[in-house]
């Protein structure tokens, strides 16, 4: 597919958004009563109301009829059977198969049930589970094991970190789970002063296994190992690895028993469905991984067949276009009101972010459009008495997504009420607002002068008409984060494919890799920088000293 800006429904969208732009999202609601009814949907425990957008019926038809027009029902179609969507690496992108091995028999892919496979390496998962929640994994002195450490980055990192989160009130007692990522020394040096080498097993969590920052945590974690008491013939029971380059983590020291599988068809920051998940199920056991397998798998079944009208990764998918590409706007909140999901906005911003931060078509043609905003949030209420004074006045147009469970999983005096209305209050001042009117009659009810009133009512108005969504549920549970993801994950395909890029490559990150080695051999030699910037020869050169 070429550039989006040829397809009729986005010429058509360009003309129409002159029309919206002189809509208040307010007489939407006033001049139709059933329009909260109209735009709310459901899917796999989620509710999505929609209805707080800068868009009308004809809004509404024209997004499908985008979607429609971009492919996407091709699309999806092509990534539920395995086509080689991912066009730069020639590869099939299935972290739904990962979903749906407890629910489907087959998924022929090149010629190879995937199923099977996934169903295999999960067996692998529960068995390494219950070894390690029973006792009987014993580590190198007969202790049981009390501690696990996740070492790796990136995809294969932030997904299990947060969904481990997420799922707290689900943790089991025996185990805990702890990461490490970064290359940052401090990182691993704080987690291990905190560890017993007893009893305490790493898993290295690396597709590749090439990653720098995870084989030096790795390697740091081994000789801390060794250095504590074990020895390079107990270091096998001590690590695992997840990997789909089982001759490197052989090479560490891992039992192949103890490795599990990878596929080049699961990109990273897809992968937490994958055994990269392992410390997910550690940390709450396999019936609850299974249970996030599930509900992620709802979602995907809604996704590949629900109308584009009740679909809702496309609803929200095409509504960013919307923002994006018609209303310039440049990044996308995500504000969940639960405190087990406050590191959620991180795990979509990598997923997002690394998705669809290109700039070039399919076909290799530069893009002539914006892609991906840039993705950030926190934790509700918190946000509320910090950044949220730029929702409400700030120049920029920041669509937000609230995300709220109705029950909690801690419910303690009327705190849950209290987290529940700042959300709902949140979305309803950042469209209603306050008129100049309103403001000068607060003044005028605080007994201020004329001359007050005519100071300050100015700086209390708050033009609103800006866009929310609010997506509720029951309560989080591993079925409910499982589909909220797999959401988002979608909602991310749909802008890709509207975008007609590859959401599934990364090449921009190599060239930071790249050039990172070669300054890290420059710092740690006496080579010549001359021919560097001058910039970069001086912060080399700050480094240097610093050292002597
Ligand atoms: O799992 P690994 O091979 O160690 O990769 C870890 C991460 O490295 C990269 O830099 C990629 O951009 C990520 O998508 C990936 O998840």
């Amino acid at each position: 597919m070429g550039s989006p800006t040829k397809l009729t429904a986005w010429k058509k969208l360009a003309d129409h958004q002159q029309e919206i732009n002189s809509v208040d999202m307010k007489s939407l609601f006033e001049t139709d009563s059933k329009r909260a009814e109209k735009y709310t949907t459901h899917a796999a425990g989620w509710t999505l109301d929609y209805a707080k957008n800068r868009a009308n019926e004809k809004t509404f038809s024209l997004l499908t009829d985008l979607a429609k027009e971009a492919g996407l029902e091709t699309a999806i179609k092509g990534m539920f059977t395995g086509a080689h969507i991912n066009n730069t690496e020639d590869r099939s992108v299935l972290h739904i198969a990962l979903r749906a091995s407890q629910a489907q028999e087959s998924l022929i892919v090149d010629g190879i049930n995937v199923l099977d496979e996934v169903r295999s390496t999960l067996k692998q998962m529960e068995k390494f589970v219950e070894q390690l929640h029973s006792g009987e994994w014993k580590g190198y002195s007969g202790k049981n094991i009390t501690d696990v450490v996740s070492i790796g980055i990136g995809g294969s990192y932030l997904g299990p970190k947060v969904v481990a989160e997420a799922l707290t009130p689900y943790a089991q007692e025996q185990v805990k789970v702890h990461f490490v990522a970064n290359i940052d020394g401090s990182d691993i040096t704080g987690k291990l002063k905190q560890m017993n080498p007893e009893t305490t097993l790493f898993v290295v969590a690396s597709k590749t296994f090439g990653t720098l920052e995870t084989l030096s945590n790795a390697n740091a974690a081994r000789d801390w190992f060794l250095a504590n008491g074990g020895s390079q013939e107990t270091v096998s029971k001590h690590f695992a690895a997840v990997s789909s380059n089982v001759k490197k983590a052989v090479e560490f020291g891992m039992a192949e028993e103890n490795i599990f599988p990878m596929w080049d068809w699961v990109g990273g920051r897809y992968s937490l469905w994958s055994a990269i998940g392992l410390p997910i199920a550690i940390a709450v056991g396999m019936d609850n991984f299974y249970a996030l397998l599930d509900g992620a798998h709802q979602m995907d079944e809604h996704f590949r067949t629900a109308p584009f009208e009740k679909n809702l990764p496309v609803i929200m998918g095409t509504l960013g276009v919307w923002y994006i590409n018609f209303h310039n706007a440049q990044t996308h909140a995500l504000i969940p009101y639960d405190h087990y999901l406050r590191a959620m906005p991180a795990h979509i911003q990598q997923l997002d972010m690394e998705s669809n931060g290109k700039a070039n078509l399919l076909n290799g043609d530069g893009v002539e459009t914006d892609t991906a905003p840039i993705i950030w949030g926190g934790a509700g209420t918190n946000g509320q008495h910090a950044y949220h004074q730029l929702l409400h006045q700030g120049t920029r147009l920041v669509p937000v997504d609230f995300i709220a469970p109705l029950a909690s999983h801690n419910p303690i005096g009327d705190h849950h009420a209290q987290l529940f209305a700042n959300c709902l209050s949140q979305s309803q001042a950042l469209m209603v607002g306050k008129t100049l009117e309103q403001a000068q009659q607060e003044l005028r009810d605080t007994g201020a002068t004329a001359e007050q009133i005519d100071a300050i009512a100015p700086h209390k108005v708050i033009k609103g008409n800006r866009p929310s969504n609010t997506l509720l549920t029951d309560k989080m549970t591993p079925a409910t984060v499982g589909a909220l993801i797999a959401l988002y994950e979608h909602r991310t395909f749909v802008q890709g494919t509207i975008w007609g890029i590859n959401s599934f490559d990364q090449w921009g990150v190599e060239l930071g890799k790249v050039l990172g080695t070669d300054i890290f051999n420059r710092l740690v030699s006496d080579s010549d920088n001359s021919g560097l910037d001058a910039s970069t020869q001086a912060l080399i050169e700050a480094f240097k000293k610093a050292q002597s």
